[in-house]
């Protein structure tokens, strides 16, 4: 289980959020709203352990998360605002790249989010929906043994087109059955039923 207790971030001089507070259980789902400048992307990356909180704690399971990177790090799928695609290697090798980290099915992954008919050409030359596409089928990779049960999802359908949504939808409740939870960051609708919001 991950829970925040009176979280509290800086960026430069400025405080963007104090006593952030919350829990999620397995199978759990939180939304992230607030406006421009809120914090959701600051919070996003302090769960992934890439920005230190300047007061509270997030813990695992009752430990300290952030006290071993190495964990953290193999607990979570950190998906940010880019893409984080090598433009020259073909759709199938940057997800080839990642399944040899995590394991998994690449052709699964790329049929998940309906990118078999795409999967030999470069990551260049695709559109942006699509390159958001390739980069969210990486959320279909894993073996079960090294399964990240905590996805943080930053903007996760910018550019995508409303059957890709569906397809991103079907993803998050297949991850969210098998135990896994969501943190999503989103201004648009997200299909994720039964999720909390959380306002900053
Ligand atoms: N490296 C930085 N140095 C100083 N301030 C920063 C830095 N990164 C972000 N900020 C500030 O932190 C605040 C929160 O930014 P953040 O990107 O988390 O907002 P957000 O809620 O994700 O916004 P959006 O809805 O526009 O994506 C903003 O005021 C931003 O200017």
């Amino acid at each position: 289980m991950l829970e925040a207790r009176d979280l509290a971030c800086l960026r430069g001089e400025r405080v963007v959020f104090a006593g952030l507070s919350f829990r999620l259980e397995p199978g759990g789902a939180l939304l992230l709203v607030g406006a421009n400048g809120a914090g959701k992307s600051t919070l996003l990356r302090l769960l992934a352990g890439l920005l230190r909180p300047e007061a509270g704690a997030l813990l695992w399971d009752g430990a300290d998360a952030l006290a071993d990177r190495a964990a953290h790090a193999a607990r979570i799928r950190y998906l940010s605002h880019q893409d984080a695609l090598k433009p020259a290697l073909t759709a199938r090798e940057n997800l080839h790249f990642f399944a040899q980290l995590w394991g998994g099915e690449v052709a699964a992954a790329l049929d998940a989010l309906d990118l078999l008919p795409l999967a030999e050409l470069p990551a260049r030359v695709l559109s942006s929906g699509q390159k958001r596409r390739l980069a969210l089928a990486r959320l279909g990779l894993s073996d079960p043994a090294r399964r990240a049960p905590l996805w943080l999802l930053d903007e996760p359908t910018v550019g995508l087109d409303a059957a890709s949504v569906g397809k991103l939808g079907a993803l998050l409740a297949r991850h969210r059955a098998a135990g896994g939870m969501v943190l999503a960051a989103t201004h648009l609708p997200l299909p994720m039923p039964g999720a909390g919001e959380l306002r900053l």
